[in-house]
């Protein structure tokens, strides 16, 4: 009998299901859990009040990052100014003393950084795993070619007892996009404009695979950017096939297969086991998609979101959407809440608004690559940020992009341009450190969500790419990244 085809999903589904009961839930298999202070204190309490232990606590990988500050570390704790941050953050450090965890990088180490992004670089997000964290971005790790989802904290406390997850099978969703990009167009433009064309309940109920030849061109990097907004396009997990960009970025991570072998012969026989394995996490050819969504990659420009959704986005020629020409009395009334809490006029060009603050950081844009994007566009542009432009501030993603920027000396490149060069974190992707907007503020940030409040109660957020915030703070306005990329 022929084998049946199966897409990507399907397989890591199948190679980690325990059980399915009859109306489909089934217990699934959880390999790798990532866990940071916010979503983790009441799992915790939960185990202990149940006098349970963690089951599998080489499973754990943890570290603090959406309450650390990203200015004052020669404070150590004390730079901490909100006492509620500063308790999660002392927490997390109680909770992984007591429990136990493979890897922790606290509040002031080396390795300390966003979670979605020490992760990967770590080797802790491998290809073929199962992973959750209680966090919605988890997403981000599908890129990896494992089955990467966000859960809720009392989810958290389950996978910490009996490191398995209640879930139901997804549908399968392929989002193609083919074709060259333009110079300067990244995966983040990919992504919003697919968020764009689906919309943000476009994927709701699929996992998406993301495929076609503009996603294998993007690096490990464009793709956990592109895997990180599977979640605003409203499925709980994105997935990129393995392939040889996979394993080379994993070869060498601290928890890749064979780095803690108990000799280089072992060492190579556990890589070359897991690297064969890894060649087969792709969708078959002949495998079944419940839809596949189709995307020219040679017609995408920059995007730039002006509303309050992700979907509310558009390209960089164009002009802020005037409600008065949307027909559906819904997307209408939409439109115009948005336009009134962005402060927007319809019609007005978007290369010509102005932004007060810039952003560029989150577990969407704060890898190596999004650095070098962002100061090779300062430096092209030789001239400082401009005059009505308050903070411009780039976060590195952890404390080891971090390093690998100040190696290749591109925090010298921010700061000779003005921009504040910070220690990594969340920052002012949410509004829960000391990194905010003020009320009416405008800002061009490279982060994931647009949600009124979002960065700080009455800001107004802008999602565009690193070049195109870095660009923005140059020009004090938005510009078409094109005409110099
Ligand atoms: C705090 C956390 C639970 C939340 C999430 O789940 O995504 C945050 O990371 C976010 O981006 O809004
Ligand atoms: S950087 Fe932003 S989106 Fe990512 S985990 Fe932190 S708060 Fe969430």
């Amino acid at each position: 009998m022929a084998t049946v085809a199966r897409t990507l999903y399907d397989k890591l589904w199948d190679d980690h299901v325990v059980h399915t009961e009859d109306d489909g839930t089934a217990i699934l298999y959880i390999d790798r859990h990532i866990v940071h202070e916010v979503t983790s204190p009441q799992a915790f309490e939960g185990l202990r009040e149940a006098g349970r232990k963690v089951w599998r606590v080489s499973s754990i990988v943890a570290t603090a990052d959406h309450n650390t500050p990203t200015t004052g570390w020669e404070h150590g704790y004390d730079g901490i100014a909100d006492p509620t941050s500063k308790e999660q953050v002392l927490t997390l450090d109680q909770n992984i003393k007591e429990f136990g965890a493979a890897a922790y990088f606290p509040f002031l180490s080396r390795r300390q950084g966003i979670c979605h992004v020490i992760a990967p670089e770590n080797g802790a997000a491998l290809p073929g795993m199962t992973l959750v964290c209680g966090d919605s971005h988890t997403s981000t790790m599908g890129a990896m070619g494992a089955l990467a989802h966000g859960i809720g904290t009392s989810e958290v406390e389950h996978v910490m007892a009996t490191q398995t997850l209640l879930a139901k099978k997804a549908k399968n969703m392929l989002i193609k996009v083919e074709g060259k990009v333009t110079p300067g167009i990244t995966g983040k433009d990919i992504v919003l404009a697919i968020i764009g064309k689906i919309g943000t309940a476009g994927g709701t109920g699929y996992t998406i695979e993301f495929g076609g030849s503009a996603i294998r061109a993007l690096s490990m990097e464009g793709r956990m950017t592109v895997c990180n907004m599977a979640i605003e396009a409203g499925a709980r997990a994105g997935l990129v096939a393995v392939d040889e960009k996979t394993i080379d970025y994993v070869k060498g991570r601290p928890l890749a297969p064979g780095a803690n072998a108990a000799s280089p012969e072992a060492a190579a026989l556990e890589w070359d086991q897991a690297v064969a394995f890894w060649k087969t996490l792709h969708s078959d050819a002949e495998a079944k998609f419940d839809t596949v969504v189709e995307l020219d990659a040679t017609q995408i420009v920059p995007q730039v979101t002006w509303g309050t959704s992700p979907e509310m986005v558009l390209g960089i020629d164009a002009r802020v959407p005037d409600p008065d020409q949307e027909k559906d009395s819904n997307k209408r009334g939409a439109i115009e809440r948005a336009l009134t809490y962005m402060g927007l006029e319809p019609g007005k060009p978007l290369n010509d608004l102005f932004v007060d603050k810039v952003f560029i950081g989150s577990c969407t844009n704060s890898r190596i690559e999004d650095m070098r994007e962002a100061a090779q566009v300062v430096k092209k542009l030789g001239q400082k940020v401009a005059k009505n432009i308050k903070l411009a501030m780039v976060v590195p993603g952890s404390g080891l992009v971090k390093e690998q920027a100040e190696r290749e000396g591109l925090h010298e490149i921010f700061k000779a341009a003005g921009f504040e060069w910070r220690e990594p974190g969340c920052s002012m992707c949410l509004a829960m450190n000391a990194d905010r907007l003020e009320p009416g503020e405008r800002c061009a940030s490279t982060s994931n969500r647009n949600f009124e409040g979002r960065q700080g109660a009455g800001g107004r957020t802008h999602l565009v790419s690193p070049a195109m915030a870095a660009a923005a703070a140059i020009h004090g306005h938005f510009v078409d990244i094109r005409q110099f990329s």
